[in-house]
């Protein structure tokens, strides 16, 4: 859509979201509420094509400040004077402010907390590591050789006869999980098309790259727990009840809101949540092949609006039909359907428990609250104190925890600097700890996973449960 003088002293948040880079579209950036026009720079962003999905979105402030370091954001910030057409400012009214965390120029002193623990966090690789991708090596060889692994358990569970190729593949494509999520936040190297090769193991195993970025660095990243913005939390909605906004069924029920049998039943199995969620987790890989499909047909991936791009929805819909071919088709050729279902069943359910139970940990808990603040002032809140306030680590600053996690148990760091390489938290995890505790800010730690395991499922219990009172007015 051609914009005119009057649109780019003020624009409205429709008008940034047409412009989201779909094929033949120009592309739009928000950044601390103002609007560019950054269509001739995508290409040349050194960064590479990870800033298209920060177009056409509310507030990508996020994803700048946290994806660059202390020295590239000087760069980055004359590059955008140079390639970027400013445009006007976004137009702030009180619905988009609710939904969206607009930062603007006003913000108040929780600024200072990022950007000296940004300086500190820096400068200290800098010294000691040679900068933010430093043991990048130790990831390529982990990418390597988990790629060869997948490749011989795959061989040996769909043309040979292999029960335990199918238990290895299983834990095989949950650490592709973990370093496709490392290589997708541009984590494995300072060379973009690394990054990019690692991103694709996504689609090896059944996913799209392009659908969870939507997901996850847009709906997940930038407002971690926020109901209607961040997709996690509405994982299983209306079963499901993983955050206090999701309506309560037993007020429903009381105000007869709804008095069908069905609803009754659904608010009924929400009350064992925290045993039925653990075992429905089985299915979570599975889930995640089908929904892409989805997502692409409907150009939408939960709340967040995917940019329509032909090119990408033929590669994915490409690779998941090989991805049925090698793993269904084949194995059912050779060795009939119940070998095939057998093996398909447990390399699906081993994957998705070893990933599932390492993510599920670091948001879902009931101290993980965004902090009571008048809503008219929701865009003075600087996005760190947010992911701080929302986030929670297990075994920081442990080596051990990191490799089994894929980084994942250092999820305040991973909120704070996504492109950093995973190797690296548990080196600046005593920093980030002591500028929080500076700042008065929480630092959430538990000591292992399995507390941390724990407190989620009685949190789960207690969110199904309707006769607990669980106050949600701070998580709006
Ligand atoms: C219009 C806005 C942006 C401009 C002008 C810009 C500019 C730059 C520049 C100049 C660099 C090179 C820095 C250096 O050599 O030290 C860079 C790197 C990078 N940018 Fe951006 N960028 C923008 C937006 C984004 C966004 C929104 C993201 C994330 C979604 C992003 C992710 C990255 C990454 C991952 C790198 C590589 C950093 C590294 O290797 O450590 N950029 N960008």
């Amino acid at each position: 859509m051609p914009y005119n003088e009057k649109m780019m002293s003020y624009i409205t948040l429709k008008q940034v979201e047409e412009h989201n880079g779909s094929d033949k579209k120009s592309s739009w950036i928000v950044l601390y509420g103002k609007v560019y026009d950054i269509t001739s720079f995508l290409n040349l962003h050194p960064g590479g094509n990870i800033i298209q999905y920060a177009v056409g979105i509310a507030d990508a402030t996020c994803l700048f400040e946290s994806y660059h370091s202390t020295k590239s954001i000087n760069k980055s910030q004359a590059l955008l004077m140079k390639h970027g057409k400013y445009l006007g400012e976004l137009s702030i009214d009180e619905d988009s402010q609710c939904k969206h965390t607009v930062n603007t120029d006003t913000r108040l002193d929780s600024d200072k907390f990022f950007f000296t623990l940004r300086n500190r966090v820096d400068s200290y690789l800098e010294k000691n590591y040679g900068g933010r991708h430093g043991f990048q090596w130790i990831c390529q060889i982990e990418a390597i050789l988990t790629l060869i692994l997948y490749c011989i358990a795959t061989y040996y569970k769909s043309f040979k006869y292999n029960y335990l190729a199918a238990v290895c593949l299983g834990i095989i494509m949950a650490r592709m999980g973990f370093l496709m999520h490392s290589g997708n936040h541009c984590g494995i190297s300072s060379n973009r098309y690394w990054n990019r090769f690692v991103g694709f193991f996504m689609d090896i195993i059944g996913s799209s790259h392009y659908t969870w970025n939507y997901e996850h660095q847009i709906a997940h990243h930038i407002m971690p727990n926020q109901y209607n913005r961040d997709n996690d939390c509405q994982i299983g909605e209306p079963l499901f009840r993983f955050h206090p906004l999701i309506s309560d069924p037993d007020q429903q029920i009381n105000n007869n809101y709804i008095n069908d049998k069905s609803s009754r039943f659904r608010f009924f199995l929400r009350r064992y949540q925290h045993i039925l969620v653990p075992i429905l987790m089985s299915i979570g890989f599975f889930k995640w092949t089908i929904n892409d499909i989805e997502f692409l047909i409907k150009s939408k991936a939960g709340n967040i609006r995917l940019a329509n791009k032909i090119i990408i929805i033929i590669l994915t819909l490409i690779s998941k039909i090989l991805w049925f071919i090698i793993h269904l088709i084949i194995p059912y050729i050779y060795f009939g359907g119940i070998y095939t279902l057998v093996t398909f069943i447990i390399f699906m359910v081993i994957g998705a428990y070893y990933l599932e139970n390492i993510f599920i940990v670091n948001h879902i808990q009931e101290k993980l609250q965004i902090p009571t603040i008048n809503l008219s002032n929701r865009g003075s809140l600087h996005w760190a104190i947010h992911q701080i306030y929302t986030t929670a680590n297990w075994k920081s600053g442990s080596f051990i925890a990191t490799f089994l996690s894929g980084g994942l148990n250092h999820q305040i760091e991973h909120h704070l600097f996504p492109s950093m390489n995973i190797y690296l938290y548990p080196k600046i995890a005593h920093i980030v700890q002591e500028e929080c505790y500076k700042f008065g800010l929480p630092y959430h730690n538990y000591n292992s996973f399995t507390t941390a395991w724990i407190d989620m499922f009685f949190y789960l219990k207690k969110l199904g449960n309707t006769n607990t009172n669980i106050n949600s007015n701070h998580l709006q």
